[in-house]
């Protein structure tokens, strides 16, 4: 069996003549946390349609847990919890008695709902009408009513979106336990860097409807470069020393900006600058935002 609870291969869907989502192939690992991160109208919410199959894909494959979603649609979606575009509920019935319709619609056993109301703490208010809740209160609902088939894998559009702080914090530290004492494998997309950052263990990054970035999030970090601001008597001998030694190097006025890299590090470059008198040296490092808009291209950010 493959390592990937998700599995796709040219997935693609096009709307009229607009390509939403175009050939990705997406690889989650499982028990992980993944994060699909792209900007609005990048194309998350058309690609966790098709991994739900709630609407085809024009081209390519997706297996899930191993298998076929299109040979065997019926098994795999029984093993998966999802939360797509908000919760759905009835605002006049408590938590316990939304939880209760589910669990008779998909024949679960009705002990189920004291332990998920349990894991989404919700149980002090599992008897007051939903309608009375806050948008964090109904998110975890919408949570639990995923959680309560006791899937393998959660698949959550935008979890986040519209929380306040403290929601915010909520949901992050339930899917951590859900992933840590569990084992559920997540799958979750956003719009914010930063929430992706704080709970995913690996990232997929969408835009205009390709995966131009996919790997463990440190390998994202890693790509954070260090660079050398310094400022030095003869700013035109030294830039030319630092080029000739293979320092890539950009001058800013009296401004010297060195990439420090594995081959080209502080050392190095101290000694190939021994000749001058440095004035200033600081040290700058890309931020997270950074290493996006390189990826991504100038003039846009999520
Ligand atoms: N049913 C549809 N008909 C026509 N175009 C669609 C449809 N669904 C999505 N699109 C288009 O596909 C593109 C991707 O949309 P999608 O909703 O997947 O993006 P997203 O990354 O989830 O963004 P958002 O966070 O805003 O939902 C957008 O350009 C959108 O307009």
């Amino acid at each position: 069996m493959s390592e990937f609870i998700i599995e796709t291969n040219g997935l693609t869907r096009r709307f009229g003549r607009h390509v939403s989502v175009d050939h990705i192939d997406l690889r989650v690992p499982e028990g992980k946390i993944y994060g699909f991160l792209g900007a609005n109208g990048a194309g998350k919410t058309t690609t966790i349609r098709m991994l739900l199959s709630l609407i085809r894909a024009d081209e390519g494959s997706v297996q899930i847990m191993g298998r076929s979603l299109k040979r065997e649609r019926e098994s795999i979606l029984r093993n998966i919890g999802s939360l797509v575009e908000g919760p759905s509920y009835y605002g006049h019935l408590s938590a316990y008695g939304n939880l209760k319709i589910i669990c008779k619609l998909l024949e679960l056993p009705e002990e189920n709902i004291r332990e998920v109301l349990d894991t989404v703490r919700l149980t002090p208010y599992a008897k007051q009408t939903v309608k009375g809740y806050s948008l964090g209160m109904k998110q975890r609902l919408g949570i639990a009513q995923a959680l309560i088939r006791k899937p393998k894998l959660l698949i959550l559009d935008e979890p986040i979106n519209g929380l306040d702080p403290a929601g915010i914090q909520e949901i992050r530290n339930l899917m951590l336990a859900l992933s840590h004492e569990q084992g559920i494998t997540i799958f979750l997309s956003s719009h914010i860097l930063s929430e992706i950052q704080s709970i995913a263990d690996y990232v997929g990054i969408i835009q205009g409807g390709k995966l131009i970035f996919q790997d463990r999030m440190q390998e994202l970090e890693k790509r954070n470069t260090v660079r050398l601001s310094i400022i030095t008597d003869r700013p035109d001998e030294a830039y030319h020393a630092l080029i000739r030694n293979g320092a890539t190097t950009e001058k800013h006025g009296n401004e010297l900006l060195v990439t420090v890299t594995g081959r080209m590090d502080q050392g190095e470059i101290f000694r190939i600058l021994q000749p001058f008198s440095l004035q200033h040296v600081s040290e700058q490092t890309s931020s997270l935002e950074d290493i996006f808009l390189q990826l991504t291209g100038k003039g846009e950010s999520l």
